[in-house]
């Protein structure tokens, strides 16, 4: 079974063809980092992905499922999606939570049931475990730093037995130090040491987030794939000198992709 299979997508919104061309697909065992400038169309083909846009032409099939043949419902209680939005949402929402309740909710989020027993207390802490958080497990959500929210979210969304799981440009605002603390975590969670493994989709601007653990990579330019497949074979200076329009210098450090400006190679755009 595939786990993603966007077959000819284009999407069209207002006359302008936002995404054109889309094929592209997740195998179960690959996670993906979906790489790509401002407006280059990345959350659009999320948007694709979890139904809350319909392509204009093309089919799109996730976990499984043919959209227009299924309760998107239910294919969507299969998917988490973390994101900086989602944690302002959530502690606008539940302020004096503590964050172990936040993580145990997550069982229930889509079935908005409530019953927590002493088991899934003790999976959620080991959630929190696993994503270094531990120590926050009694701290209300409102005092939590951004890092630390990501990082309570993301076993929140664990919670549920996912099989795919969209990591939305997690690091947003988040400094060296924290972002690195979060990126461990992923790695840990896609290694799987407590807990089930879902599909991990990384969106990110930013090449050095794509961990270890990336086996895959969507690059996109200006809505259209600019380079897609096995992580190597995607990053590189070549690929993505085109896709960002300046001239990088890409080199491989950690087994992370980093990437040092050269020069120019036309006016940057001001999206
Ligand atoms: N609902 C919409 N109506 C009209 N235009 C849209 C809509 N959604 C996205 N766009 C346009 O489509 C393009 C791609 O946007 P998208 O949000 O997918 O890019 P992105 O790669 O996620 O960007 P960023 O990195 O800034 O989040 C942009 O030019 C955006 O303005």
């Amino acid at each position: 079974m595939t786990t993603i299979q966007l077959s000819d997508v284009s999407w069209v919104r207002n006359q302008k063809m936002i995404l054109s061309d889309i094929n592209w697909t997740v195998k179960k065992g690959e996670h993906w980092a979906i790489i790509g400038l401002n407006g280059s169309g990345k959350t659009s083909i999320l948007n694709l992905i979890t139904g809350y846009t319909w392509p204009t032409k093309g089919t799109v099939e996730v976990l499984g499922h043919r959209f227009g043949k299924v309760d998107l419902r239910e294919v969507r209680k299969q998917i988490g999606w973390v994101s900086a939005s989602m944690a302002d949402r959530i502690t606008t929402d539940k302020p004096l939570e503590r964050a172990l309740d936040v993580v145990i909710s997550g069982k229930y989020a889509s079935v908005g049931l409530w019953e927590n027993d002493a088991h899934d207390e003790d999976i959620a802490y080991q959630l929190l475990v696993e994503m270094n958080s531990e120590h926050l497990a009694d701290k209300p959500l409102q005092v939590l730093s951004q890092g630390e929210k990501q990082r309570v979210l993301i076993a929140r969304a664990m919670m549920s037995k996912l099989d795919l799981l969209i990591l939305d440009e997690p690091c947003t605002g988040l400094d060296v130090r924290a972002r690195e603390t979060l990126l461990q975590a992923i790695d840990r969670l896609a290694h799987g040491q407590t807990s089930h493994v879902p599909t991990l989709l990384y969106v990110t601007h930013h090449s050095e987030e794509i961990l270890p653990c990336f086996t895959h990579v969507l690059l996109l330019k200006n809505g259209k794939i600019s380079a897609s497949g096995p992580k190597h074979e995607v990053m590189t200076s070549e690929h993505l000198s085109d896709a960002f329009e300046i001239d990088v210098d890409l080199s491989w450090r950690g087994n992370r992709p980093w990437i040092q400006v050269e020069s120019w190679t036309q006016t940057p755009s001001t999206s």
